[in-house]
């Protein structure tokens, strides 16, 4: 957790009014967002409330169509090289190449990212064992365990020392031990370099623990944001004023106060299902 005072830390992300539509189908529909650099923050939301198309609009994967979107003051739609300079991704898809070892991996995202030839080799043995992955770095990514692969994945983004970085589902498919051990390792980055973490998780119990501040997405929009403290502490209070105080909830009842019992069925099509499955057997 960061020590940033509120208001002082100038904004790394802002997103104002931004939309994207699929069709008839409004991915992310008129999203306000301003995230605080230094600070770790979590998009929370069910399947298909739109934190991963907002995520590309973000990294310049797609385009903004309406609506503003700046990285520590770059617009993304005007300025995308400036803008993805700043920024390291880890998508959800598989971004490891499992016939290249891990500092091979590393290795192409520091030449794509334009690392200096001369900087190259110092940058990638530094980020691989910022996460733990010297030891392993010149064995084959198809030989490493999902939270391995997860980790080189997190090394590949950090090789261009990003200012912000963007987390899409980090530990989705992993076990309790490997879930940790990279968010140990996102911290452990984040408190060396200052950087900004924006992070999507299904896992309330990690948005808790790990996120400064989180927001949660639904149906393209934000409908609560602040510290998981707050947001607890806020239904607490109305569930008192309802006389209906029976335990303290948890980030998981303020995640279902918001989208509603209808959780299961709404949003995330075969397309959602398709795309988490495959993630979640390749790692696990
Ligand atoms: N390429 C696409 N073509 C058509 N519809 C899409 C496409 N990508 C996303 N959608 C739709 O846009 C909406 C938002 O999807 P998105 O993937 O952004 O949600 P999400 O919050 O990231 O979901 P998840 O938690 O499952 O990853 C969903 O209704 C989804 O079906």
């Amino acid at each position: 957790m960061t020590d940033v005072p509120e208001g002082t830390a100038p904004v790394a992300l802002a997103c104002e009014g931004l939309r994207y539509a699929f069709g008839e189908t409004k991915a992310v529909d008129d999203l306000e967002l301003t995230v605080r650099a230094g600070e770790v923050f979590g998009l929370l939301g069910p399947n298909g409330a739109g934190k991963t198309t907002a995520i590309r609009c973000i990294t310049t994967l797609l385009p903004v169509p309406a609506g503003m979107v700046r990285v520590f003051g770059h617009d993304a739609a005007k300025e995308r090289m400036a803008v993805r300079r700043l920024l390291g991704y880890v998508p959800q898809q598989l971004s490891a190449d499992a016939g290249l070892t891990g500092r091979e991996n590393v290795e192409l995202f520091a030449r794509v990212f334009d690392v200096t030839r001369r900087e190259r080799a110092d940058r990638v043995a530094r980020v691989l064992e910022a996460v733990d992955l010297t030891a392993a770095a010149d064995r084959l990514a198809k030989t490493y365990s999902g939270g391995m692969i997860r980790r080189l994945e997190l090394a590949q983004a950090l090789v261009s020392a990003p200012r912000l970085l963007m987390l899409d589902e980090p530990t989705i498919g992993l076990d309790p031990i490997a879930r940790t051990s990279v968010w140990e390792h996102i911290n452990a980055v984040r408190a060396a370099t200052g950087m900004t973490v924006l992070v999507t998780t299904h896992y309330m119990d990690e948005a808790d623990q790990y996120c400064d501040r989180v927001a949660l997405m639904h149906r393209g929009r934000i409908h609560a944001l602040g510290t998981p403290q707050e947001l607890r502490s806020e239904l607490a209070e109305r569930r008192r004023g309802e006389g209906e105080a029976d335990h303290e909830p948890t980030l998981e009842d303020v995640f279902r106060d918001v989208a509603g019992s209808g959780l299961d069925e709404q949003g995330g099509d075969f397309r959602d299902v398709r795309s988490t499955r495959r993630t979640a057997s390749r790692v696990g």
